[in-house]
């Protein structure tokens, strides 16, 4: 929490200040609000105002003294009217500068959490849900923001309690005493609801966590389950989920109000039996006596505010630990080097020599005894193009992972033209790479968007050009709107092939050094993907190409071909010279896909 407060502090600096000060003042405002009440109170004939019994009060009403009888009133009731409309207006500025610090914090706390993720590395990713994050940005962040805004409420509420005290004290010490003791004692005993609302908040973060992590596997997966008439255990689950998070908020709710009911009983108990003792007992003045109910009927409700300020706080302490872990965890995962995102290539490092693996070997458990890749050592020439092929989970995708610097090699080395690349450099080299996933990735907007990403520089030309070496422009004029048409669930959906094209054609935009493509054609018919091949073609040269295909037929013409089993390289070489190997994987391999088609 204090992590938190700290960064506000940060974030608001003297405003922050000004805010509390002026919180202050109105609070002050009110009591000299209430204060005032003693000379009208005389004036209307209801007290007598010059009463030397309550202090101050002589001091207050000595310059209405000197008014007329008749001004006497209206000069009070204006005082009194300036009071409330200065208290007003500054409250009403308050609430605006309230606003704007807890939203202007909540943004900044978006942004830190948002590029934090975005620049952790991908090890960071391997191991959580995606899911998670959403939730973290969506519900932890604004509880969290929330918690920060009642520290300061709390903070605020505790410094005009005390003041309040103080003046309570100069009134009577002996009833502001019994009052603080009575405080104090019902304090302690509502201590174990703070303790509990934290159970609650806790329980509040697992279950908006399973809430949000559903939803978002569920509709993910909607084909699936409409396809296998799941609905209705996914039904069951949502419902019994919704069930237990309506429960936790309904518990909050009436821990919350249990303990301001027994604040306000307290309250009503505590005032009979001070006015029966000042009355009858110590026979204080009827005055005296108005003016311990005025300031013990505005004491009493702080210390309630209090214990309420403390039941939302301790809901909220499980999103400050819950946020700062995943922050943590993601500060300790950022990519090396950092400065400033350049889009333009120009200066991005070009590969003129080629990668080398020695040696490699990588798990992605570190506790458990498989490796994904052992003992791997290969060379990829710049400027040709090299295949990966093998079983489902041999791991090709592993293998470029280590190649482009997304994960680091757990003993072994990966060196780019012959140096070794470290965290730092695979940064940098990842600006010339460009890497087409199996699961290609559009944004909702428009091509001309997705396209300008990748290359914000890129004139329409040379988009149309790169939708022609990707065989996408034939449909992309088709769209109803060409370049501008949105894609995506509410903009005009595109075949698995359409996006993997579009995907290409922002992958080659970017003119990369290295064209990295992972199952990038799959989708696409056999006439599309010849025409890909004959760009490839036209790309060699030019690029560094790795090709991962599980189509064996389409990597004909690659000038080297690494087959990849169980994580270790069982035979490379051209595809020629692999075919012939009848014992080789690779003319297994050819064979199966040569019986399935034939
Ligand atoms: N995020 C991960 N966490 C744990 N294990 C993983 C992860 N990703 C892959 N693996 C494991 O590593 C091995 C290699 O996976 P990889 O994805 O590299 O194979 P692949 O050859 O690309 O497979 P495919 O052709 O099916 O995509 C597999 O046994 C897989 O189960």
């Amino acid at each position: 929490m204090f992590y938190y407060l700290k960064k506000l502090h940060a974030f608001a600096g003297r405003k922050l200040y000004a805010n509390l000060a002026g919180t202050i003042v109105v609070s002050m405002m009110e009591g000299i609000g209430i204060f005032l009440l003693a000379p009208m109170l005389g004036l209307i004939g209801l007290l007598d105002a010059a009463s030397g019994g309550i202090p101050l009060l002589s001091a207050a009403a000595e310059p209405l003294q000197r008014l007329s009888p008749e001004l006497r009133l209206p000069a009070v009731l204006a005082v009194f009217l300036m009071l409330l409309l200065g208290q007003g207006l500054l409250q009403r500025l308050l609430a605006n500068m309230s606003a704007e610090l807890e939203q202007g914090f909540i943004r900044h706390l978006r942004l830190e959490l948002y590029r934090g993720l975005l620049q952790s590395n991908w090890a960071f990713f391997l191991k959580r849900r995606r899911s998670d994050f959403i939730h973290h940005a969506t519900i932890e962040l604004p509880r969290v923001s929330f918690g920060v805004f009642m520290c300061l409420r709390l903070a605020t509420t505790l410094l005009f309690t005390l003041i309040q005290i103080g003046f309570a004290l100069w009134l009577s010490v002996p009833l502001t005493l019994a009052v603080l003791l009575c405080g104090l004692a019902l304090a302690a005993y509502s201590r174990s609801q703070v303790r509990r609302s934290r159970a609650l908040g806790k329980d509040t973060t697992e279950l908006m966590q399973r809430y949000v992590g559903g939803m978002t596997d569920h509709f993910n997966g909607i084909k699936d389950i409409k396809g296998n008439r799941m609905e209705q255990q996914h039904l069951s689950w949502f419902r019994a989920l919704c069930d237990r998070l309506e429960s936790n908020l309904v518990q909050f709710t009436k821990l919350q109000s249990a303990s301001q009911f027994r604040y306000k009983a307290a309250a009503s108990i505590l005032i009979a039996v001070f006015v029966y003792f000042a009355f009858a007992v110590l026979h204080v003045h009827a005055e005296t006596l108005i003016f311990i109910v005025l300031v013990f009927s505005r004491l009493w409700p702080k210390f309630s505010t209090l214990q309420s300020n403390l039941e939302q706080i301790g809901q909220t302490v499980p999103a400050f630990r819950h946020l700062r872990e995943l922050q943590q965890a993601s500060e300790e995962a950022q990519e090396p080097e950092l400065g400033p995102v350049r889009l333009a290539e120009g200066d991005a490092m070009r590969v003129s020599q080629g990668f080398e693996m020695r040696d490699v070997y990588y798990r992605y458990d570190r506790d458990q005894a498989t490796y994904a890749l052992q003992g791997v050592s290969l060379r990829i020439p710049a400027h040709r193009m090299t295949a990966v092929v093998g079983r489902s989970g041999a791991g090709k995708s592993t293998l470029i992972d280590l190649l482009i610097g997304l994960v680091q090699p757990e003993r072994g080395q990966v060196l780019v033209d012959g140096k070794p690349l470290g965290a730092g450099e695979a940064y940098e080299l990842r600006r010339s790479v460009s890497y087409v996933s199996q699961d290609p990735f559009l944004f909702h907007e428009s091509v001309r968007d997705n396209l300008a990403i990748a290359a914000p520089e890129a004139s329409e030309a040379q988009m149309w050009e790169a939708l022609r070496f990707a065989a996408a422009d034939a449909f992309v004029k088709r769209l109803p709107e060409g370049l501008d048409t949105v894609l995506g669930d509410r903009g005009v959906r595109l075949s698995g092939g359409e996006r993997q094209r579009i995907v290409l054609a922002r992958a080659i935009l970017r003119n990369p050094s290295v064209l990295v493509l992972d199952e990038a054609t799959s989708a696409l018919d056999g006439e599309r993907e010849a025409g890909i091949q004959e760009a490839l073609e036209r790309l060699r040269g030019r690029m560094t190409l790795i090709v991962i295909a599980h189509r064996l037929s389409t990597i004909r013409g690659a000038d080297q071909i690494i087959v990849l089993d169980n994580g270790s390289v069982v035979q490379h070489g051209g595809y020629a010279q692999l075919s012939e190997e009848q014992d080789g994987l690779f003319g297994k391999l050819l064979s199966y896909q040569a019986r399935a088609s034939g």
